[in-house]
């Protein structure tokens, strides 16, 4: 018995503080594992031995642990909300050009698109948020704008921002993500301009935040889509298909290995920060800039792993 006596019911009490300090503290075990993004030189930069992690509760507690006020460079993260942003502007329609299989492949990875004729597998590696990001642009006119109104309303933090010189680090280093792009748009999957396009991405992909900010602004993914000021961003379905994508494709080529570790949907980003939703529950976003292999973050990966079981709550 005494293996069970610390998993919790979904409705019992869980002293989110103090699991969330056990969690830092499996972190930290990690220590000088992994490596700091740098093939965008300004991520670099980053504190490889920092560590944050915050909980948002379905209904708006928020708790924290280590450095999770502190902001980093949200990457990839932020193709979650271009998706979601996308699907409430236009529906299924998005589904005509980019897929929602796993990729198997590194997030960067060209070499799908060619047999695929430019469609690419998933929202989440770069190709498909190139994709979802030209969708955001037809809809709103400026896509990284929506994203980050988005962020600073959610997370009620209206001093959100985009790192320019990430942004510009980025543009400057992007020739995989020009070739993703050109190719994407060589067989008429981009409606607008190839440079224009990758400009929005490499804005919402330096969008600067912190562990608090992302799990406050994911929460509607915990209520079944329904935003913090009680309006509807996503319908009921549309939130369980972007909870399963985020499952199957949220950490590229090792979304097997996240699911299998930590059971719940999560999406990783280069910049070290995993936003990872309990559905129901709470939101979870942890950070630390060391990446493994794959490119998600050594410690956040451990701090979730810890988290879910210790707490027997998952998805599973
Ligand atoms: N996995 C990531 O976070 C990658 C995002 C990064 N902006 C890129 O395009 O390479």
């Amino acid at each position: 018995m005494h293996l069970a006596a610390r998993s919790v019911r979904h409705n019992d009490a869980v002293d989110y503080q103090q699991i969330l300090a056990e969690a830092a503290a499996a972190a930290r075990a990690t220590a000088g594992q992994g490596r700091v993004a740098d093939y965008i030189p300004a991520l670099a930069k980053a504190p490889a031995d920092a560590f944050g992690m915050a909980l948002a509760t379905a209904d708006g507690e928020l708790y924290g642990v280590g450095d999770w006020e502190r902001r980093f460079s949200i990457q990839s993260v932020s193709k979650l909300f271009t998706l979601v942003l996308a699907i409430a502007h236009g529906g299924d329609e998005l589904w005509r050009g980019v897929g929602r299989e796993p990729s198997g492949n590194p997030f960067n990875s060209l070499i799908q698109l060619e047999t695929e004729h430019g469609i690419p597998r998933n929202p989440f590696i770069n190709a498909g948020a190139i994709v979802v990001t030209d969708r955001l642009l037809q809809q709103t006119g400026d896509a990284a704008g929506a994203v980050l109104d988005f962020l600073r309303t959610e997370s009620g933090n209206p001093s959100l921002d985009i790192d320019p010189e990430v942004a510009a680090s980025e543009a400057e280093h992007g020739h995989r993500n020009a070739a993703l792009a050109h190719f994407i748009a060589s067989h008429g999957n981009l409606l607008g301009d190839v440079d224009t396009v990758l400009a929005h991405y490499y804005r919402h992909c330096a969008i600067e935040a912190g562990c608090g900010d992302l799990a406050l602004a994911g929460r509607f993914l915990a209520r079944h889509g329904v935003r913090a000021d009680g309006s509807r961003l996503l319908q009921r379905s549309q939130a369980k298909r972007v909870n399963a994508i985020m499952l199957i494709c949220g950490t590229y080529d090792a979304a097997g290995e996240f699911a299998y570790r930590v059971g719940i949907p999560g999406k990783s980003g280069v910049g070290g920060g995993i936003l990872a939703v309990l559905p129901e529950r709470a939101t979870l976003c942890a950070w630390g800039p060391r990446l493994d292999a794959a490119g998600n973050s050594v410690a956040a990966m451990a701090a979730l792993d810890h988290f879910t079981t210790a707490t027997g709550l998952s998805i599973f």
